[in-house]
């Protein structure tokens, strides 16, 4: 169903330059949508027109299929809906602390006080901002100041949030905190659109991305169409992400089984052909002609045998247990996942779970769920790009742990579920706190341990 839609718009600035020329688009409610264009191509002022900050010269804006109306109420509404996050967060952020500027917006729809301390509460939680709440927000750090900018707008509830080149001058963490939040935020039904040079991001985050230059619209569609469409790149003064070069690479060299298009390091992990033969280290029980499960080595093995979960046929062993195998993905059963809710969480509980249940990697996404790790002494082995990481330890057999909260577990579960269904490889994922119920988790713990450290053989 379209949410936002532009028909045949022209702006011009008032000293005459043209910003758009001609721009139609639709927007489909709940997607990450990502406009893509060089330096001037009219991605703000588009947005600026979205939520009728500036006014169409000719052609019209539509929400839910209505008419936009530049009467104060009517903007007023479209403006609690569609909240707009500014390139630059000092543009945004004027209150003298971070609290009262997250409080602007719905004091202003004029909300009664008891709704807005509740409102500004949750959404400072929500956002992992609540121990800095008293903070004037130019004592920040750009990620601090972009997420009091994103909560002053999650803050008015809109319906679909327009961030304008949300992580330009972040670091990684930041960035990736930020994506994080914008994730989440989707997965609870927001349609969250973005403006970006950066095309990787654009690729593997969008679901479908729209390309302008000079003012234009030239191209738009699913990201796999879109990044590989050489010519519209070539007009629009972009380059090809790099996932899909190595991919491209990769095939030139016969190194992939199959087409296909992937988006992540995951994704191109799946659909690497595997070697035939590989140096194990195996234990002496093992014998030629065995099978064995490579995937199910983990902990210290697995760390120092970083290979993907595969199934091996044992052909020759050689002296110290080294042995020649024949690998094949087919049937392989990996590492696990397990993801705690931090939203239940019990320190004592969580710190001996890692300290007992043989645990390889830890990674925590959310920055609520990272301050939480910070405050218990957890040490994290992953803080960006957890999920992918995660999938990529499994592969090699081990167990790791995320921690996060709130819609980001089920961002997380959906994603793996995804990659094994794609891949037919078995990654064990477990949510191991659900709703509180800390008495899974023991079982999980003692159920992952048996597992993981059986030698059964699995026939390929
Ligand atoms: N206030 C203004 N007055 C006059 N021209 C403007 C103004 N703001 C933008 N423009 C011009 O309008 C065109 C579109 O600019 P816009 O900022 O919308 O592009 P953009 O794609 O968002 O660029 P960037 O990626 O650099 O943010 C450009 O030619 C720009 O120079």
């Amino acid at each position: 169903m379209t949410i936002l839609e532009t028909r045949d718009l022209v702006y011009s600035y008032p000293d005459g330059t043209i910003a758009l020329d001609n721009v139609s688009v639709r927007i489909d409610m709940g997607k990450k949508i990502a406009f893509v264009g060089r330096n001037g191509s009219g991605k703000s002022t588009l947005f600026l027109t979205l939520n009728g900050t500036l006014v169409p010269k000719t052609g019209d804006v539509l929400f839910h299929g209505e008419p936009v109306k530049y009467d104060a109420k009517s903007l007023r509404e479209l403006r609690k809906n569609v909240g707009i996050v500014f390139q630059n967060s000092d543009d945004q952020l004027f209150a003298p602390s971070i609290y009262q500027d997250v409080a602007f917006g719905p004091t202003n729809l004029g909300y009664s006080k008891e709704k807005v301390t509740s409102v500004v509460q949750s959404t400072l939680d929500y956002v992992g901002l609540n121990p800095l709440k008293k903070k004037p927000p130019h004592h920040l750090s750009g990620g601090q100041k972009k997420r009091v900018a994103i909560a002053g707008i999650v803050a008015m509830e809109p319906e679909v949030i327009i961030l304008d080149e949300p992580l330009s001058n972040l670091d990684p963490v930041g960035a990736d905190e930020v994506m994080d939040l914008l994730n989440e935020l989707n997965y609870f039904g927001k349609t969250i659109i973005i403006s970006t040079h950066d095309v990787d991001l654009a690729y593997r985050w969008a679901d479908y991305v729209f390309i302008m230059t000079n003012q234009q619209m030239i191209g738009e569609g699913i990201p796999e169409d879109i990044f590989r469409n050489e010519e519209l790149l070539q007009r629009a003064y972009l380059r090809k992400p790099q996932i899909l070069e190595v991919y491209e690479e990769l095939r030139r060299r016969s190194l992939v089984k199959t087409n296909g298009c992937p988006k992540d390091i995951p994704g191109l992990v799946r659909i690497l052909k595997e070697p035939e033969l590989m140096w194990v280290k195996v234990s002496p029980d093992v014998k030629a002609g065995d099978y064995i499960n490579l995937g199910l080595l983990h902990g210290e093995f697995a760390l120092n045998y970083p290979m993907e979960a595969v199934n091996g046929k044992v052909l020759h062993i050689h002296e110290d247990c080294m042995a020649i195998v024949e690998l094949s993905r087919r049937y392989v059963r990996a590492g696990s996942i397990m993801i705690y809710d931090t939203d239940h969480h019990d320190t004592d509980f969580l710190q001996l779970f890692i300290a007992n249940g043989d645990v390889d990697t830890v990674g925590a996404m959310g920055k609520r769920s990272k301050l939480i790790a910070e405050r218990d002494n957890i040490r994290l082995d992953i803080t960006s790009g957890v999920i992918d990481r995660s999938i990529l330890n499994a592969l090699c057999g081990q167990r790791c742990l995320i921690i996060t909260h709130g819609g980001m577990i089920y961002h997380a579960f959906e994603r793996i579920s995804h990659y094994i269904e794609e891949s037919g490889i078995n990654i064990h994922v477990d949510i191991i706190n659900e709703n509180g119920d800390i008495s899974s988790l023991a079982t999980a713990c003692t159920g992952q341990v048996s597992c993981s450290r059986s030698t059964e053989e699995h026939r390929v």
